[in-house]
């Protein structure tokens, strides 16, 4: 039997990567959309009525527009933009969260895809914060770097236009779309600094959070809890770092995730970071990951 899979927005960044991984495969029929009609509520309407799982790759807005147009359906959903990330009524589309999390996809009729930045900071800070090793009232900072396609077509437009330049920082009023859902889902009552950057490359992303050590939170210390959360997971690895560089496009097109802490026990002072293709783990992958779960396939199909 063949399950029918609508993706709406399908020709964006996230939408086009989601279908190249979707459109060999036997289990599954896409159901297109003339794509004049692409954003006719009634074509798309008929196309959420006609799917098993619709993925919705489009703007906050237009996915909140989506979610309403499907409301009356049994049609389950995976948003890939921020509009429910926090909302109690939809599962978090992380599976290697904790020990509920890839239960609550399997059973959701709606799952919200975790943001690129996101991806890579809870998956440090969420295990450390149930380990005891971060306080959930520690001030913390997280640093990163992503690929220009993280900005969708606008942001693409502008590297291809050669205009824009090798790299800038920005999220410096402390307003980031991602900081509610890391608050949320790694656990902390305080606000953490995020300090996001973009690249003059396509995909990959590096997200840093520094910490200070002590007596109890050593590098071994850290590495072992984050080890141990993430034992027998398929797309999360704890890796020894070399204490040489760490490349943001490492893991590009696949659906992995690196975890590497690396410090000096002597002045205290250590950074853990994640390393991941935005638009894999960070979008595309993980909204496959999560459809092959909601399924019940093997959850690495097409990844
Ligand atoms: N890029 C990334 O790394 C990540 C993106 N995301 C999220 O995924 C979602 C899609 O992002 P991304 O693919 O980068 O964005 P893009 O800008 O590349 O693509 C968005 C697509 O949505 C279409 N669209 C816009 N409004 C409507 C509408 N009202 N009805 C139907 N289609 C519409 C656009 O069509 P048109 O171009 O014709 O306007 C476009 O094809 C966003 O919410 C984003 O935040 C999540 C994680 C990472
Ligand atoms: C480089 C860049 O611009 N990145 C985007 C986040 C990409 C992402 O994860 O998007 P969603 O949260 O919308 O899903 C930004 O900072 O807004």
């Amino acid at each position: 039997m063949a399950y029918s899979v609508f993706i709406d927005g399908e020709a964006g960044t996230t939408g086009l990567q989601i279908r190249e991984r979707l459109e060999t495969r036997g289990d599954i029929r896409l159901i297109g959309i003339d794509p004049a009609r692409r954003k006719d509520a009634d074509a798309r309407c008929e196309a959420f009525a006609a799917a098993d799982v619709a993925i919705l790759c489009l703007p906050d807005d237009a996915a909140r527009e989506a979610v309403a147009l499907a409301q009356d359906l049994d049609t389950r959903i995976i948003d890939a933009s921020t509009a429910h990330r926090v909302d109690p009524d939809w599962a978090f589309g992380f599976p290697e969260l904790n020990a509920g999390a890839r239960d609550r996809i399997a059973g959701a009729k709606l799952v919200s895809n975790p943001g690129c930045y996101s991806t890579g900071a809870i998956a440090i800070i969420a295990p450390l914060v149930a380990a005891g090793l971060i306080a959930p009232d520690e001030g913390l900072t997280i640093n990163a770097v992503s690929g220009y396609t993280g900005g969708g077509k606008a942001l693409i437009a502008e590297y291809d236009s050669g205009e824009a330049p090798a790299h800038f920082v920005y999220g410096l009023t402390q307003r980031h779309k991602h900081i509610p859902e890391i608050m949320v889902h790694a656990g902390l009552d305080r606000q953490p600094i995020f300090a996001p950057a973009v690249g003059n490359f396509a995909q990959g992303m590096a997200v840093q959070v520094p910490l200070f050590l002590n007596e109890r939170r050593t590098i071994d210390g850290l590495t072992a809890a984050l080890d141990d959360h993430y034992a027998g997971q398929r797309f999360v690895e704890v890796a020894q770092g070399s204490g040489a560089r760490i490349v943001p496009t490492d893991l590009n097109n696949t659906n992995c995730l690196r975890i590497t802490v690396q410090g000096d026990a002597q002045n205290g002072c250590a950074t853990v970071v994640a390393v991941l293709d935005n638009l894999g783990k960070g979008a595309s992958g993980a909204a496959v990951q999560n459809l092959n779960i909601m399924l019940g396939v093997d959850e690495g199909l097409s990844l």
